[in-house]
């Protein structure tokens, strides 16, 4: 399993792929540049007038529902037919959902115009999609993540997609399989955007991998947690030089790294 992740590192590096995103104006500039930094090439393109053209076009489709305006859930449906029409794989990072319900409204009304390939969120989001009660401030995960991986195994089945839950241990399921990755720091949490970021980095990998993109978004979430633990003992505990340095490690990791560092327990 994790030669295929070192593999698709190697895809997305030689492939540069095109991801089209629709995400949250708090973080939009770390979402493109941690999209940069992997090899493939981000473009925020978020006018309804312009959107299904585009997902057309595109290696993956990645819509975020941070800041969502009236327009850009107009765009999200247009993405979402575009990519159907050409079977672009498609990632929700339903952010907040569990505080606010019109998110998931939206998740339902973007499932009935076109398929979904991965869900990813955090631990609170995560539950509160499966109708579990979690415990969530605002975007962030108060959760324990108490029964997670199977909340997440559940959601997938019921949902038939890959479903990702990110904190200490990221647990990811789809239908038959299990991945848990402990590598990653708790250093994330002082930075805004980690879950946005991570989230631009599986829409890469799943562009390159569409056939499995369980692989897939397994390699991208280990790639951006060992830069994270290889960006802590540059940066120290210093949020601001850690978000610079992160980049440089991320654009710098190799397949080989990958291979050597990640601690996923597959089951
Ligand atoms: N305590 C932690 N230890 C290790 N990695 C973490 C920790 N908290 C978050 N991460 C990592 O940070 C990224 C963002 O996760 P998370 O904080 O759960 O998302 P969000 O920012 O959407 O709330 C993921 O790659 C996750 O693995
Ligand atoms: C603070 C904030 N408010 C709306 S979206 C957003 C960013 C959330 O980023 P992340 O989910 O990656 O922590
Ligand atoms: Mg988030």
């Amino acid at each position: 399993m994790i030669e295929q992740c070192a593999n698709i590192w190697g895809k997305v590096k030689s492939q540069n792929p095109l991801v089209h995103c629709i995400t949250n104006y708090v973080t939009v500039n770390d979402v493109a540049n941690t999209i940069l930094a992997s090899g493939a090439s981000p473009a925020m393109v978020e006018h309804p007038a312009e959107a299904f053209d585009f997902a057309n076009i595109a290696g993956s489709l990645y819509l975020n529902l941070g800041t969502l305006t009236g327009e850009q859930e107009e765009a999200m449906i247009e993405a979402v037919k575009g990519a159907n029409y050409k079977s672009v794989p498609l990632i929700i990072d339903p952010v907040a959902c569990g505080v606010i319900p019109r998110k998931v409204e939206v998740i339902n009304k973007i499932s009935a115009n076109g398929k979904i390939s991965v869900i990813k969120g955090n631990a609170a989001e995560i539950k509160s999609l499966a109708g579990v009660e979690a415990q969530a401030k605002g975007v962030d995960s108060l959760d324990t993540g108490e029964d997670l991986d199977e909340v997440c195994k559940e959601l997938a089945i019921k949902k038939g997609i890959v479903v990702a839950a990110t904190g200490p241990i990221d647990v990811i399921a789809d239908d038959k399989k299990m991945a848990y990755i402990s590598n990653g720091t708790n250093l994330f949490g002082t930075i805004t955007g980690a879950g946005c970021m991570v989230g631009g980095l599986v829409a890469a990998c799943i562009a390159v991998n569409p056939d499995d993109v369980f692989i897939a978004t397994a390699t991208a979430i280990c790639a951006f947690n060992i830069a994270g633990e290889r960006a802590i003992k540059i940066a120290g505990r210093n949020p601001g030089t850690f978000r610079v340095i992160f980049y440089d490690l991320l654009y710098n990791l190799k397949s080989n790294d990958i291979m050597r560092e990640a601690q996923i327990k597959w089951v």
